[in-house]
């Protein structure tokens, strides 16, 4: 191994982003694509690395700088030193690779090639392509922080200069990533529930899996960032944590969820479910229950009553197909004053393959996975402030979740309550995909979707949250 795979490899474990949380990752250096350096003595290049070690295995973007000095107050971003004597740094922390980064985009320019091909494309209009207030050297750029799947950079210039936010993805998949081609789509229709869409950067690296021995998709999307504003994750919590009600916004989120999925049924492609869509989706709750089963040992006790659940829903005829947003829940919503509800990151669920994620779906996995959030409030809520009376926090979810269900119906004229066997098996789905999710992420959060787990079959009938052990 060489000295460059060798820091990385003991770093990634640490990062909120690897995936393979426990696992020491075994590293394969697919290539690299280079961006001009505006500083002396700084390199930037982004790496393609495969992590043998996950099943299956997943392809991870690592971008980085290799600094002949040490970055001024960049200690903590320190990967380590390589045997050329440059020291390699977490590229979205410098300010040299950041700059790259969004000039790349807004120039619309191609990277420097190493096995791996990468172009930038802009979506401002062309009298705004080489704007020099979006790339100006003085915009400071700053790493967001939090619980992300993927490194977003956001850019602040000061007077008119725009903010910008730009994700850099961080496991690639061959295929059209949804985040860049929905969000981009529902932008340029003039959609208020979505933000302005700057650009993105496309890429092409070996695959040998694949016929043409290529594999393509989004590297990184850059969009408008919209300061100083909350995300309905945070806005619920105050409210859950104070006691205020939260049906008024909830309904509205209902009603900007149903504008937006019928925004997607315009821009895209809709068609009936047919039998092989039923087989497809109701073969990807069996292989997650199946992984749930594998690592999350409290799952196995429900594996028949899960499986009635799934079987119930295959009985009842199903809604058409659309584009959806794929992964919704409160932290992907943002309040902005005198626009409302926008909504963010139609990535889709980052542990779901993409070829299952960029194709058409049924918008109750979006209404499932909001119905999730507002119990996951709840959950957190009573782990916050175990003062907190489990019948309050209970009201509190119930009265959300169902001014949401009603604002969707009220805007959509989907009468949701028809496709209630649907609907309890996309949440049971959605609360076993989040039992992993917290098990591999954040271990201390998985009891909230296995209590929820506990509580849809034992209830088989949502909303209505019960207390099971003193806990929501
Ligand atoms: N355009 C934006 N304006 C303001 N904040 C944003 C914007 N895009 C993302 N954010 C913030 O970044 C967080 C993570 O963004 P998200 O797209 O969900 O990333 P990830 O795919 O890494 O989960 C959001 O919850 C929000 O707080
Ligand atoms: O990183 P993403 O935003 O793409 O989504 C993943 O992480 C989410 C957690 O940050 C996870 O959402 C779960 O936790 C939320 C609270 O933090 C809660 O509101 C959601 O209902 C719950 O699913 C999401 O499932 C995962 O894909």
């Amino acid at each position: 191994m060489d000295s460059t795979m060798a820091c990385l490899t003991d770093w990634m474990t640490r990062q909120r982003w690897y995936g393979g949380k426990g696992r020491v990752p075994q590293l394969r250096r697919l290539g690299a694509w280079g961006l001009p350096s505006d500083t002396e003595g700084v390199r930037v290049r982004t790496l393609l690395l495969m992590d043998d070690a996950a099943r299956p295995a997943t392809l991870y973007q690592v971008p980085v700088t290799l600094r002949q000095s040490l970055l001024p107050g960049g200690g903590h971003r320190l990967i380590g030193r390589i045997d050329s004597g440059e020291y390699v740094y977490d590229g979205p922390h410098d300010p040299v690779y950041a700059r790259a980064l969004l000039r790349m985009i807004v120039g619309e320019q191609t990277a420097i090639p190493d096995a791996v091909n990468a172009v930038g494309h802009s979506s401002l209009p062309a009298a705004r392509a080489d704007n020099p207030r979006l790339d100006d050297a003085s915009m400071t750029a700053t790493v967001l922080s939090g619980e992300q799947s993927n490194t977003s950079i956001i850019y602040e210039g000061t007077g008119d200069r725009a903010s910008v936010i730009c994700k850099v993805f961080r496991q690639l998949h061959h295929g059209e990533n949804p985040d860049v081609t929905l969000q981009t789509a529902l932008a340029e229709s003039g959609s208020p529930h979505v933000p302005r869409s700057i650009g993105h950067i496309t890429g092409e690296w070996d695959d040998v899996g694949r016929s043409s021995g290529r594999a393509s998709g989004h590297l990184a999307f850059a969009q408008e960032f919209l300061p100083g504003v909350q995300d309905a994750w945070r806005v619920a919590l105050d409210a859950a944590a104070s006691g205020d009600d939260f049906s008024d916004q909830a309904h509205d989120l209902g009603v900007a969820t149903a504008v937006v999925h019928s925004s997607l049924s315009h821009l895209f492609p809709t068609r009936p479910s047919s039998p092989g869509d039923m087989v497809a989706v109701t073969m990807s709750w069996y292989q997650r229950l199946a992984i749930a089963l594998a690592e999350v040992p409290e799952i196995a006790a429900h594996r028949s009553e899960i499986e009635a659940v799934f079987e119930a829903a295959q009985a009842v005829p199903w809604p058409s197909m659309q584009r959806i947003h794929g992964d919704f829940h409160l932290g992907q919503v943002l309040q902005v004053p005198g626009r409302g509800w926008v909504l963010l990151d139609f990535e889709g669920e980052p542990m779901r393959p993409m070829n299952e994620r960029d194709q058409p779906d049924l918008v109750l996995r979006d209404i499932a996975g909001m119905l999730r959030s507002f119990d996951y409030v709840a959950g957190s809520t009573k782990a916050d402030h175990p003062e907190r009376r489990v019948s309050d926090l209970k009201a509190w979810s119930h009265d959300a979740r169902r001014a949401f269900v009603d604002g969707y119906i009220a805007a959509s004229g989907n009468d949701l309550r028809e496709h209630r066997q649907l609907l309890d098996a996309f949440e049971l789905d959605k609360a076993i995909y989040e039992a992993v999710y917290e098990t591999r992420n954040r271990p201390t959060w998985a009891p909230i979707p296995l209590i929820a787990i506990e509580r849809l079959l034992s209830r088989g009938r949502m909303p209505k949250p019960v207390e099971v052990g003193g806990r929501l």
